[in-house]
């Protein structure tokens, strides 16, 4: 097909895809957020409830833009430029500076005066920002926030923020903290990535110590010792915030049937973090017993918070709080699920085998897997070998658009390479995660998929 007439094809996909946004909205009476509108719940709400309809136009207009841009400028935008400039504007608190500023913005000179910035570099940095939709340059120099960077505001007074750096992420919605750590230790590990993976002695190691991001600090740890050590405190607890920043997109309550299980079921979250998981799910299953794992500095963490904001009954009515080492046997042997989010895509697959084994072991013959993980989809037509599972096949994208929805579908090849980079391990396709089921004695039963960012939920039970 010519160039032309894909263009074409795109254009009717981006055609179709708006007028049928723009007539749901109308319909309801709403309008669809601009860039330059608030970031509020219900501006993102409407977003969402149209995502369906935006995913073909975000992969169209995208492949016109590959299309369009020469091969050598379309390429130069794969490097890093817009990681430093983020990693800046959030080391420097400027959306927080921008919300107080308010929509007349400021001026990079009267920004940097909150920081330790150059305003001149400072001002570079925003710029390349704005290009792409982050913040706004409304004269020379002065920026404000736009909905974009208003994500990586934390809520907080810039006094406050710079009164205790450290508190910054604490309570707020995760994206400022996973932006943070993503610009700090990923970053410095993702410096080291090309090496470590053309290094014959590392680069098919499935060891955690191994990892670009420990070659970048010399170390041999896991990711997770690593946090342990003095110096990482303030990164701990910045990763533990960061969390929060990819749990919007882990539906919990939808999926699952969670109401279907009986009465004083025991759900046991394995490697729970912060346990928000837990408590999405406590607040609506109250018929349900929850014991939540994790390393024992972490429960500590998790039980203090949960008793800081005031989930005492919740607590005290049902849920348990647990140290427990995932490689070590599960001493839970009355679950009803094993739950599993963000925990095999962080080990390699010797490891997996290793954690799924200790649940297999622990499992009663009725006991549900459910593992919440990113699945990444092949970008060619499905050989149908899902089929016989219930959610196993992903929708394929119509000709000319990618079939796998290209960009509109690609947080988890992201994640993919940066997981390569912070812990040596990946994402994985239903095809390997399905190999470690069959490794250890688990049976894939049904996928649920929801619409993106939201990944899916693979539930597996005893072979
Ligand atoms: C990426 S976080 C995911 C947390 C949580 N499931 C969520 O979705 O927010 C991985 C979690 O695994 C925990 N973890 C790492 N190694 C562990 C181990 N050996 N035993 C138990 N938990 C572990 C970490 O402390 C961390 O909380």
């Amino acid at each position: 097909m010519s160039a032309t007439s894909d263009l074409s094809a795109l254009l009717r996909i981006i055609t179709n895809g708006i007028t049928a946004i723009e007539s749901s909205c109308a319909k309801r009476g709403v309008h669809y957020p601009s860039l330059d509108d608030a970031l509020t719940l219900d501006s993102v709400a409407i977003q969402e409830s149209l995502v369906e309809e935006a995913l073909p136009v975000i992969a169209a207009a995208y492949q016109v833009v590959a299309t369009l841009m020469s091969p050598q400028s379309f390429q130069q935008k794969m490097l890093y430029g817009q990681t430093v400039a983020i990693g800046v504007a959030e080391a420097g608190h400027v959306a927080e500076i921008l919300r107080e500023a308010g929509p007349k913005g400021l001026h990079a000179s009267e920004i940097a005066k909150h920081t330790t910035l150059d305003p001149r570099r400072l001002a570079h940095c925003l710029r390349i920002l704005t290009t792409l939709h982050v913040f706004k340059e409304t004269s020379p120099d002065v920026f404000t926030n736009n909905r974009v960077s208003a994500v990586l505001d934390t809520g907080k007074t810039v006094k406050e923020i710079v009164a205790d750096p450290q508190a910054k992420y604490d309570g707020a919605p995760g994206l400022a903290a996973l932006t943070g750590t993503n610009t700090d230790e990923f970053l410095k590990g993702a410096g080291h990535a090309v090496a470590m993976l053309t290094d014959p002695a590392t680069s098919h190691s499935q060891e955690p110590v191994d990892s670009p991001l420990q070659r970048a600090f010399g170390k041999k740890m896991g990711l997770f010792d690593w946090y342990d050590l003095p110096e990482n405190q303030f990164r701990l607890r910045r990763f533990g915030n960061a969390m929060r920043g990819v749990q919007w997109k882990a539906s919990i309550l939808g999926g699952f049937d969670w109401s279907a299980l009986p009465q004083g079921s025991v759900v046991v979250d394995v490697g729970g973090g912060l346990g928000g998981l837990d408590l999405d799910l406590a607040k609506e299953h109250k018929h349900l017993k929850y014991i939540y794992q994790d390393r024992p500095q972490t429960v500590e963490q998790a039980d203090k918070m949960w008793r800081d904001q005031g989930n005492q009954d919740v607590i005290d009515g049902i849920v348990k709080f647990q140290p427990h080492d995932f490689f070590g046997p599960q001493p839970v042997e009355n679950a009803a699920v094993f739950l599993m989010r963000y925990i095999l895509h962080d080990w390699s697959d010797p490891y997996c085998i290793k954690i799924l084994s200790q649940l297999r072991a622990s499992a009663t013959p009725d006991t549900k897997l459910v593992v919440i993980d990113a699945l990444l989809q092949n970008n060619c037509p499905s050989d149908g070998k899902w089929k016989h599972i219930r959610g196993g096949e992903a929708e394929i994208a119509p000709a000319p658009l990618l079939p796998n929805f290209g960009i509109a579908k690609s947080d988890e090849a992201y994640v993919d390479i940066l997981l390569m980079s912070v812990t040596n391990t990946q994402e994985r396709t239903l095809d390997e995660v399905n190999a470690l089921f069959e490794a250890t004695g688990w049976k894939l039963e049904r996928v649920h998929r929801f619409p993106p960012p939201s990944i899916p939920q693979v539930v597996a039970v005893p072979a």
